[in-house]
């Protein structure tokens, strides 16, 4: 039976009657159940929890009749199995005893907070390298609002954007989960938002997402009239997607959200455009397995704080344009390593910590001991910095590092240095920091002088020589006795516990010293907790400066850290510029040559301009065509993002977008083919790309039959360079294409070659001008280990097709093929079809239509029809 169909009556146990009506408020969320030292599950949730957690499934008695099926785990081993549920999606509501145990029924409880994956806040629950997003969207024909918030850092954001770019943006986000709008599926295109299939979506009550409500409660969280301030009051629907956000929150966490003070609006028209492909495909913060093992990243990521290490993952996730902002961050780098010793500042980041997200819990009223400890420290740190930073960074011109001296005054004269985990059992509060709970804390210390009096006391009186004084937590005081003195003691022992070879008492005395003594220690530990709660409410007067302060020093753990890698790897800084170019000399692949060796890797060039649009790259297989590729996207990228880049020197235009068609899996288990993926991002390209985009296209063509993917190739290599004119890297096997540099002159070609030597090959990793035409498979396919066998037959194979096509015959080998319809058709018609395209009517005199007419029949006459 499920809980849902479960109904409360009278016939289950009062408990159960209880556990039922809070399970009826949290139908699709787990629900914790509080039971002394242990949470217990019940029902379908209890079988839920024993297969997700491997736990134990049993029963726990029975109710109406039925038995309860339940699994439990220990209260204090919580988290773990909590962190493990949120990784896997789901949400748990923790139901807590609230009060003392009555008489009459059960204790009292109450759900005090729901976790969700896009909610959680508690370290242990966290991935510090990644942010843990909600989300919420809300849609209309043709535009979405966007709004995103990481609960652990505060970082509210909105955004509007076109239905089309939807998925890229879901794939740039990531977030851990979304709401939508009860509507959504009706009125959402399957085709749009394809990557909500991998991330849990909760819906939500239409009203949610209602736009008056949604001012309101935005406002109301801001303390302000209008949402002018923020420049977002006409973006509708991205407010309608933040109200939402909003009320799901306080709904979740029933708490205030003092660490949520602004919301910042993401525009899209100030980013060097990424799809997700393109980001999938160049492999920045996430390789195509999904981890971070050779990615852009794991080369550049070694800041010092995971507040830091999250920053940089956004930047690269979201380069800019804007040049102002850049060359501040180029100009940051260059004083950082020309005036610091960059270790030494390194060394004090790392005692900052993840401070964003230790302020977000004291935000929450939620942050632990630690918590405070590790801000007092990284705040302490601060003035260590502050000290050094002596000469101004561009990036920090207008914002100071405040030191924020009295919270550190207040922590370091409240919390010990080393508390425990939770403030539960106490022992958190510095002696000395408050009267009345230092001398709770002597009445129950003292204890052991006084027991060790008492017991001397006692052995003297009764001369039994076996008589100890002794405590524990579940009977509280006694005097032991071994059984052989036990029935020696006076009469005013009360005998307490019977163990095997010894007896326990209490005697008045005793009983009246433990009530003073557990009355006292119970009076700390509630003393200690509240002023453990004032202390935490005190911080939030500071919470806005101190979380200013901690997005300038994650800004500048992330500047120091790119200043570190660009000395280390020997990068340089990058120039940008308004001209139409991209310039880069001696440049490299970022992640590959750390995989080889900077000795080993070759360094290569590119010149685009106006007069240079496309390079068509041929080589051998494995001659470097796609690292080239790929390295001149991550240089542009890294630029935009105000990081120095892997080249000698490097000169970037103004680029809008990246896009690239590589080989990339990830749509297979979609139901997709491979030649379908490769077409459908073609396809994409063609649509949007314009002539301030990077294109690569990475042996556009391959996947099908060679006729069919030449021409392909051809025509999307046509589109891409004579109509829309973008900067594109085109890499072919097909050596037809090459002869178009002849008619075409923005269209150059360059090569990678390798060399046989005593049987192996030695690729060279150099581009040079010009085309190449070996391919040099079947010896790149023996060095991939293809039985000698089938090598022998491929080469008979290709001697075959080789002497075939120089005695004329028509069976085509990929590097001699022309399209079938090229073949038959007189090339003349594509110069004559050319010409007539060039000619602007509105500008051509008679004359000059006569002389165009005159060299069209002489094309047409004069040239040999093939
Ligand atoms: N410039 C370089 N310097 C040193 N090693 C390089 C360089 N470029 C590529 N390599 C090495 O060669 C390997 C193959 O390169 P890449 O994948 O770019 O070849 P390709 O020409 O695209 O091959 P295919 O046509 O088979 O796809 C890389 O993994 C890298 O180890």
């Amino acid at each position: 039976m499920t809980n849902n169909k479960k109904e409360v009556t009278s016939a289950h146990t009062p408990m159960m009657q209880q556990y039922l009506n809070i399970k009826a408020q949290y139908p699709k969320t787990l629900l914790f159940y509080r039971m002394g030292d242990f949470y217990e599950l019940f029902y379908d949730d209890a079988k839920k929890a024993a297969e997700l957690l491997d736990l134990t499934l049993t029963a726990r008695g029975q109710s109406a009749g039925e038995p309860i099926p339940m699994a439990g785990l220990p209260y204090h081993a919580s988290e773990s199995y909590l962190a493990k549920l949120i990784q896997q999606g789901e949400s748990i509501a923790i139901c807590e005893q609230i009060g003392d145990a009555t008489s009459k029924g059960p204790m009292k409880r109450e759900v005090v907070r729901v976790l969700t994956p896009g909610t959680v806040t508690d370290e242990a629950l966290l991935d510090s390298h990644k942010e843990a997003l909600l989300c919420a969207l809300y849609l209309t024909k043709d535009k979405v609002g966007i709004a995103t918030l990481e609960l652990a850092s505060g970082r509210f954001a909105l955004s509007e954007t076109t239905v089309q770019n939807l998925n890229n943006e879901l794939a740039r986000l990531q977030p851990a989960e979304v709401l939508l709008p009860d509507s959504f599926a009706s009125r959402a295109n399957s085709e749009h938002t394809s990557q909500l299939t991998r991330v849990r979506c909760r819906t939500r009550p239409e009203w949610d997402f209602d736009y008056q409500g949604a001012c309101h409660v935005l406002c109301e969280q801001f303390g302000v009239k209008s949402l002018k301030a923020f420049q977002c009051d006409t973006l509708t629907l991205g407010i309608q997607a933040a109200g939402a956000i909003l009320r799901f929150i306080h709904e979740t966490q029933g708490k205030q959200l003092t660490h949520i003070h602004r919301i910042e609006v993401e525009t899209e028209h100030a980013l060097l455009q990424l799809d997700n492909h393109t980001r999938r495909n160049l492999e920045l913060t996430q390789n195509l397995q999904g981890n971070r093992e050779y990615t852009l990243i794991s080369v550049l990521d070694k800041t010092k704080t995971p507040m830091g290490s999250r920053l940089l993952s956004r930047w690269l996730n979201r380069p800019i344009t804007n040049t102002t902002l850049l060359n501040e961050r180029y100009d940051s780098i260059t004083v950082l390593q020309q005036k610091y010793a960059l270790d030494e500042l390194q060394t004090i980041l790392k005692k900052i910590g993840d401070m964003e997200r230790i302020l977000a819990r004291i935000g929450l009223q939620s942050a632990r001991p630690r918590d405070l400890v590790k801000l007092k420290d990284g705040l302490m740190a601060l003035v260590d910095l502050k000290k050094r930073l002596k000469h101004p960074l561009p990036f920090m011109k207008n914002m100071p590092l405040m030191l924020h001296e009295n919270v550190v005054e207040t922590l370091e004269c409240a919390i010990i240095d080393n508390p425990p985990m939770i403030i539960r059992d106490g022992g958190v509060i510095k002696p000395g920091f408050d009267a009345t709970l230092d001398e709770l804390q002597a009445l129950s210390e003292h204890s052991e002088a006084f027991l060790t009096q008492l017991e001397i006391k006692e052995q003297q009186e009764t001369k039994l020589s076996t008589l100890k004084v002794g405590y524990n937590r579940v009977h509280g005081f006694y005097i032991e006795l071994s059984r052989r003195e036990s029935d020696k003691v006076p009469k005013h022992y009360q005998r307490r516990q019977t163990l095997k070879n010894t007896e326990r008492f209490i005697t008045e005395e005793l009983k009246a010293f433990e009530d003073k003594v557990l009355s006292a220690r119970e009076k700390a530990l509630q003393r200690e907790k509240a002023l453990y709660e004032e202390i935490l409410r005190g911080l939030l007067k500071d919470l806005t400066s101190m979380q200013t302060t901690a997005s300038h020093l994650a800004e500048l753990d992330v500047l120091v850290n790119l200043a570190e890698r660009a000395q280390t790897l020997n990068y340089s800084k990058p120039m940008l510029s308004s001209d139409a170019r991209i310039q880069i000399k001696a440049g490299r692949h970022p992640v590959i040559e750390e995989a080889v060796s900077q000795v080993a890797f070759t360094p290569n060039d590119l010149h685009f301009d106006a007069d240079t649009k496309m390079l068509l790259i041929t080589g051998p297989n494995m001659g470097g065509k796609s690292t080239y590729m790929r390295q001149i996207a991550l240089i542009v990228i890294l630029a935009h993002i105000g990081s120095f880049v892997p080249a000698q020197s490097a000169t970037i235009g103004a680029i809008d977008r990246i896009f690239t068609r590589i080989g990339a899996q990830d749509n297979l288990a979609q139901g997709h083919s491979t030649f379908m993926v490769e077409m459908t991002e073609a396809a994409n390209i063609l649509h949007y790309a314009t002539e301030k985009s990077l294109v690569l296209m990475d042996e556009v063509g391959r996947g099908t039959s060679t006729f069919d993917g030449l021409s392909l190739a051809w025509a999307c290599a046509y589109a891409l360079s004579q109509k829309i004119k973008a900067y594109t890297l085109f890499s072919t096997h097909y050596f037809e294409l090459t002869q178009w540099s002849q008619s075409y002159p923005t269209i150059k070609n360059v090569h990678l070659d390798a060399q046989e030597k005593d049987n192996t090959l030695i690729f060279m990793h150099t581009v040079s001008p010009g085309p190449l035409n070996r391919s040099f498979g079947i010896h790149v396919a023996k060095l991939a280990g293809i039985p000698h066998e089938v090598i022998h037959f491929a080469e008979a194979v290709l001697q075959k097709l080789e002497q075939q096509t120089m005695s004329g015959a028509q069976t085509p080998t990929p590097m001699s093929s022309t399209p079938s319809k090229a073949k038959k058709q007189n090339p003349n018609h594509r110069k004559i079809i050319e010409t007539l395209g060039k000619i602007d009517i509105n500008q051509l005199r008679p004359i000059d239509a006569l002389q165009v007419l005159e060299n069209l029949k002489a094309i047409a006459e004069n040239e040999p029809v093939v």
